[in-house]
Protein backbone atom coordinates (compact mmCIF):
# COMPACT_ATOMS: atom_id res chain seq x y z
CA UNK A 1 0.00 0.00 0.00
CA UNK A 2 1.34 3.26 -0.95
CA UNK A 3 0.00 5.01 1.87
CA UNK A 4 2.51 2.98 4.68
CA UNK A 5 5.48 3.13 2.61
CA UNK A 6 7.82 6.08 3.95
CA UNK A 7 9.64 6.53 1.12
CA UNK A 8 7.98 6.62 -1.98
CA UNK A 9 11.53 7.16 -4.19
CA UNK A 10 14.32 6.64 -3.40
CA UNK A 11 18.11 6.09 -4.74
CA UNK A 12 19.87 2.50 -3.53
CA UNK A 13 23.87 2.60 -2.98
CA UNK A 14 24.97 -0.73 -3.48
CA UNK A 15 28.46 -1.87 -2.29
CA UNK A 16 30.63 -3.38 -4.38
CA UNK A 17 32.44 -5.27 -2.23
CA UNK A 18 29.10 -6.99 -1.32
CA UNK A 19 28.49 -8.48 -4.32
CA UNK A 20 31.68 -10.88 -4.04
CA UNK A 21 30.20 -12.41 -1.40
CA UNK A 22 32.78 -14.81 0.28
CA UNK A 23 34.63 -14.93 -2.60
CA UNK A 24 38.02 -12.31 -2.91
CA UNK A 25 37.35 -10.68 -5.88
CA UNK A 26 34.46 -10.10 -8.66
CA UNK A 27 30.86 -11.35 -8.77
CA UNK A 28 29.05 -14.18 -7.10
CA UNK A 29 25.76 -14.26 -9.17
CA UNK A 30 23.72 -16.08 -6.28
CA UNK A 31 24.75 -12.63 -3.92
CA UNK A 32 23.60 -10.77 -6.60
CA UNK A 33 20.67 -12.20 -7.25
CA UNK A 34 19.98 -12.35 -3.74
CA UNK A 35 20.29 -8.44 -3.68
CA UNK A 36 18.03 -8.28 -7.09
CA UNK A 37 15.37 -9.97 -5.29
CA UNK A 38 15.26 -7.47 -2.25
CA UNK A 39 15.33 -4.84 -5.03
CA UNK A 40 12.16 -6.07 -6.76
CA UNK A 41 10.50 -6.98 -3.59
CA UNK A 42 10.79 -2.86 -2.57
CA UNK A 43 9.68 -2.25 -6.96
CA UNK A 44 6.62 -4.51 -6.19
CA UNK A 45 5.59 -2.51 -2.92
CA UNK A 46 5.38 0.23 -5.45
CA UNK A 47 8.53 2.70 -4.74
CA UNK A 48 10.75 3.59 -7.37
CA UNK A 49 13.78 2.60 -6.70
CA UNK A 50 17.28 3.62 -8.84
CA UNK A 51 20.48 2.13 -8.15
CA UNK A 52 23.92 3.09 -7.79
CA UNK A 53 26.46 0.69 -7.83
CA UNK A 54 30.13 0.07 -6.25
CA UNK A 55 33.27 -0.95 -7.95
CA UNK A 56 35.41 -2.05 -5.00
CA UNK A 57 34.98 -5.62 -5.61
CA UNK A 58 36.89 -4.54 -9.42
CA UNK A 59 38.81 -2.19 -8.59
CA UNK A 60 39.70 0.92 -6.65
CA UNK A 61 41.83 3.83 -8.35
CA UNK A 62 43.17 4.39 -4.74
CA UNK A 63 44.74 1.30 -4.33
CA UNK A 64 46.81 2.07 -8.14
CA UNK A 65 47.82 5.29 -6.75
CA UNK A 66 49.33 4.07 -3.24
CA UNK A 67 51.62 1.69 -5.79
CA UNK A 68 53.15 4.65 -7.32
CA UNK A 69 50.36 4.50 -10.66
CA UNK A 70 48.58 7.31 -12.37
CA UNK A 71 45.23 7.68 -10.20
CA UNK A 72 43.25 8.94 -12.79
CA UNK A 73 43.95 5.92 -14.70
CA UNK A 74 43.42 3.51 -11.93
CA UNK A 75 40.05 5.95 -11.30
CA UNK A 76 38.77 5.12 -14.44
CA UNK A 77 39.67 1.55 -14.29
CA UNK A 78 37.28 1.90 -11.36
CA UNK A 79 34.66 3.56 -12.95
CA UNK A 80 34.75 0.79 -15.60
CA UNK A 81 34.05 -1.92 -12.47
CA UNK A 82 30.79 -0.22 -11.96
CA UNK A 83 29.74 -0.80 -15.10
CA UNK A 84 30.45 -4.70 -15.24
CA UNK A 85 28.69 -4.57 -11.82
CA UNK A 86 25.42 -3.11 -13.43
CA UNK A 87 25.51 -5.24 -16.18
CA UNK A 88 25.26 -7.81 -13.70
CA UNK A 89 22.95 -6.59 -11.85
CA UNK A 90 20.34 -6.41 -14.70
CA UNK A 91 20.95 -9.70 -15.47
CA UNK A 92 19.51 -10.13 -12.44
CA UNK A 93 16.57 -8.34 -12.07
CA UNK A 94 15.63 -8.83 -15.71
CA UNK A 95 15.84 -12.75 -15.03
CA UNK A 96 13.26 -11.59 -11.96
CA UNK A 97 11.29 -9.86 -14.47
CA UNK A 98 11.87 -6.78 -13.24
CA UNK A 99 12.04 -3.84 -16.08
CA UNK A 100 15.55 -2.75 -16.11
CA UNK A 101 17.74 -0.48 -17.70
CA UNK A 102 20.94 0.98 -16.77
CA UNK A 103 22.37 4.28 -17.60
CA UNK A 104 26.42 5.05 -18.08
CA UNK A 105 28.00 8.35 -17.04
CA UNK A 106 30.41 7.57 -18.90
CA UNK A 107 29.42 6.80 -22.97
CA UNK A 108 29.50 3.63 -24.60
CA UNK A 109 26.40 3.20 -26.40
CA UNK A 110 27.51 -0.88 -27.66
CA UNK A 111 26.77 -1.68 -24.31
CA UNK A 112 24.21 0.66 -22.36
CA UNK A 113 22.53 3.88 -22.79
CA UNK A 114 23.99 6.92 -21.53
CA UNK A 115 23.17 9.05 -18.31
CA UNK A 116 21.11 11.91 -18.83
CA UNK A 117 18.96 13.39 -16.56
CA UNK A 118 16.17 13.77 -18.62
CA UNK A 119 16.24 9.70 -19.86
CA UNK A 120 16.68 8.49 -16.23
CA UNK A 121 13.32 10.18 -15.20
CA UNK A 122 11.40 9.27 -17.65
CA UNK A 123 12.45 5.61 -17.20
CA UNK A 124 11.54 5.53 -13.86
CA UNK A 125 8.07 7.04 -14.89
CA UNK A 126 7.77 4.36 -16.91
CA UNK A 127 8.00 1.71 -13.62
CA UNK A 128 11.57 0.83 -14.75
CA UNK A 129 14.48 0.31 -11.67
CA UNK A 130 17.26 2.75 -13.05
CA UNK A 131 21.04 1.43 -12.34
CA UNK A 132 23.41 4.21 -12.53
CA UNK A 133 26.47 2.93 -14.04
CA UNK A 134 30.23 4.73 -14.17
CA UNK A 135 29.93 6.72 -10.88
CA UNK A 136 29.98 10.70 -11.37
CA UNK A 137 31.89 10.31 -14.63
CA UNK A 138 34.93 11.70 -12.94
CA UNK A 139 38.05 10.51 -11.22
CA UNK A 140 38.69 11.36 -7.64
CA UNK A 141 35.13 10.48 -6.67
CA UNK A 142 33.30 7.55 -5.16
CA UNK A 143 30.24 5.93 -5.84
CA UNK A 144 28.72 7.41 -2.47
CA UNK A 145 29.06 10.59 -3.98
CA UNK A 146 27.46 9.50 -7.24
CA UNK A 147 24.53 7.89 -4.76
CA UNK A 148 24.26 11.34 -3.36
CA UNK A 149 24.33 12.99 -6.18
CA UNK A 150 21.77 10.81 -8.61
CA UNK A 151 19.50 10.83 -5.48
CA UNK A 152 19.53 14.85 -5.54
CA UNK A 153 18.72 14.66 -9.55
CA UNK A 154 15.91 12.29 -9.30
CA UNK A 155 14.41 13.60 -6.37
CA UNK A 156 14.52 11.06 -4.39
CA UNK A 157 13.07 11.13 -0.63
CA UNK A 158 16.25 8.92 0.56
CA UNK A 159 20.13 7.67 -0.17
CA UNK A 160 19.87 4.25 1.02
CA UNK A 161 23.37 3.06 1.61
CA UNK A 162 23.16 -0.79 1.43
CA UNK A 163 26.35 -1.65 3.07
CA UNK A 164 28.31 -4.77 4.77
CA UNK A 165 27.32 -3.10 8.49
CA UNK A 166 23.62 -2.38 9.93
CA UNK A 167 24.42 1.03 10.55
CA UNK A 168 26.47 4.25 11.70
CA UNK A 169 28.95 3.55 14.76
CA UNK A 170 30.88 5.31 16.61
CA UNK A 171 33.97 4.29 15.28
CA UNK A 172 34.36 1.63 12.57
CA UNK A 173 32.64 -1.53 14.16
CA UNK A 174 34.83 -4.05 11.99
CA UNK A 175 38.09 -2.67 14.06
CA UNK A 176 36.45 -1.66 17.36
CA UNK A 177 33.73 -4.09 18.32
CA UNK A 178 33.00 -1.96 21.70
CA UNK A 179 31.71 0.91 18.81
CA UNK A 180 28.61 1.93 20.13
CA UNK A 181 26.05 2.19 17.18
CA UNK A 182 23.04 5.21 15.97
CA UNK A 183 19.84 5.00 15.42
CA UNK A 184 19.79 8.45 14.34
CA UNK A 185 22.36 11.26 13.46
CA UNK A 186 21.91 14.81 11.53
CA UNK A 187 24.28 15.40 8.28
CA UNK A 188 26.27 17.68 11.16
CA UNK A 189 27.53 15.28 13.37
CA UNK A 190 28.29 12.62 10.97
CA UNK A 191 30.41 15.27 9.40
CA UNK A 192 32.10 16.34 13.00
CA UNK A 193 32.36 13.03 14.43
CA UNK A 194 34.41 11.75 11.48
CA UNK A 195 32.27 8.88 11.13
CA UNK A 196 33.65 7.31 7.60
CA UNK A 197 30.90 4.39 6.53
CA UNK A 198 30.20 7.33 3.86
CA UNK A 199 32.58 10.09 2.27
CA UNK A 200 32.45 13.66 3.33
CA UNK A 201 31.41 15.25 -0.29
CA UNK A 202 28.49 12.21 0.18
CA UNK A 203 27.01 13.11 3.45
CA UNK A 204 27.73 17.31 2.76
CA UNK A 205 25.67 16.81 -0.54
CA UNK A 206 22.71 15.12 0.54
CA UNK A 207 23.17 17.78 3.84
CA UNK A 208 22.89 20.73 1.14
CA UNK A 209 19.66 19.08 -0.82
CA UNK A 210 17.69 17.78 2.80
CA UNK A 211 18.24 14.39 1.66
CA UNK A 212 18.67 11.54 4.34
CA UNK A 213 21.07 9.20 4.27
CA UNK A 214 19.84 5.40 5.45
CA UNK A 215 22.67 2.82 6.32
CA UNK A 216 21.79 -0.72 6.50
CA UNK A 217 23.11 -3.99 6.16
CA UNK A 218 22.67 -5.03 2.33
CA UNK A 219 23.44 -8.79 3.53
CA UNK A 220 19.73 -8.74 5.70
CA UNK A 221 17.11 -10.77 3.25
CA UNK A 222 13.99 -8.27 3.25
CA UNK A 223 15.72 -5.60 5.63
CA UNK A 224 15.30 -3.03 2.17
CA UNK A 225 11.63 -3.37 1.83
CA UNK A 226 11.37 -3.66 5.74
CA UNK A 227 13.08 0.12 6.22
CA UNK A 228 10.78 1.35 2.89
CA UNK A 229 8.14 0.06 5.26
CA UNK A 230 8.55 2.11 8.19
CA UNK A 231 10.23 -0.88 10.26
CA UNK A 232 13.82 -2.65 10.17
CA UNK A 233 17.15 -2.04 11.18
CA UNK A 234 19.10 1.07 9.84
CA UNK A 235 21.08 4.61 11.24
CA UNK A 236 19.12 7.09 9.76
CA UNK A 237 20.63 10.67 9.13
CA UNK A 238 18.74 13.60 9.04
CA UNK A 239 18.57 16.99 9.71
N1 LIG B 1 31.64 5.04 11.99
C1 LIG B 1 31.39 4.00 11.17
N2 LIG B 1 30.20 3.37 11.22
C2 LIG B 1 29.93 2.33 10.40
N3 LIG B 1 30.82 1.85 9.49
C3 LIG B 1 32.02 2.44 9.39
C4 LIG B 1 32.37 3.54 10.23
N4 LIG B 1 33.62 3.94 9.90
C5 LIG B 1 34.04 3.14 8.93
N5 LIG B 1 33.10 2.22 8.60
C6 LIG B 1 33.28 1.20 7.56
O1 LIG B 1 32.78 1.75 6.34
C7 LIG B 1 32.37 0.66 5.51
C8 LIG B 1 31.45 1.15 4.44
O2 LIG B 1 32.11 2.02 3.54
P1 LIG B 1 32.77 1.58 2.16
O3 LIG B 1 34.14 1.03 2.37
O4 LIG B 1 32.64 2.77 1.27
O5 LIG B 1 31.89 0.38 1.71
P2 LIG B 1 30.91 0.17 0.50
O6 LIG B 1 31.58 -0.94 -0.25
O7 LIG B 1 29.66 -0.25 1.18
O8 LIG B 1 30.79 1.47 -0.25
C9 LIG B 1 31.71 -0.29 6.48
O9 LIG B 1 31.73 -1.60 6.01
C10 LIG B 1 32.50 -0.10 7.77
O10 LIG B 1 33.42 -1.15 7.97
O1 LIG C 1 32.53 8.88 -9.48
C1 LIG C 1 33.35 7.96 -9.35
C2 LIG C 1 33.00 6.71 -8.78
C3 LIG C 1 33.95 5.72 -8.69
N1 LIG C 1 35.23 5.92 -9.17
C4 LIG C 1 36.23 4.83 -9.13
O2 LIG C 1 35.59 3.58 -9.02
C5 LIG C 1 36.07 2.85 -7.88
C6 LIG C 1 34.98 1.97 -7.31
O3 LIG C 1 33.98 2.76 -6.65
P1 LIG C 1 33.81 2.73 -5.05
O4 LIG C 1 35.15 2.60 -4.39
O5 LIG C 1 32.98 3.89 -4.68
O6 LIG C 1 32.98 1.39 -4.87
P2 LIG C 1 32.45 0.64 -3.53
O7 LIG C 1 33.21 1.19 -2.34
O8 LIG C 1 31.02 0.95 -3.39
O9 LIG C 1 32.65 -0.80 -3.81
C7 LIG C 1 36.60 3.92 -6.97
O10 LIG C 1 37.55 3.41 -6.06
C8 LIG C 1 37.20 4.92 -7.96
O11 LIG C 1 38.48 4.46 -8.39
C9 LIG C 1 35.58 7.16 -9.68
O12 LIG C 1 36.72 7.37 -10.09
N2 LIG C 1 34.62 8.14 -9.78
Amino acid sequence: MASEIRYPRVLLKVSGEALMGSQGFGIDVAVADRIASDIAEAHRLGVQVSVVVGGGNIFRGVAVASKGGDRVTGDHMGMLGTVINALALRTSLIKMGVDTIVLSAIAMPEICESFSQRSALAHQAAGRVVIFAGGTGNPFFTTDSAGALRAAEMGAAALFKGTQVDGIYSADPKKHPDAVRYDTLTHDEVLQKGLAVMDVAAVALSRENDIPIVVFSIHEKGEFAKILSGGGRATIVTE
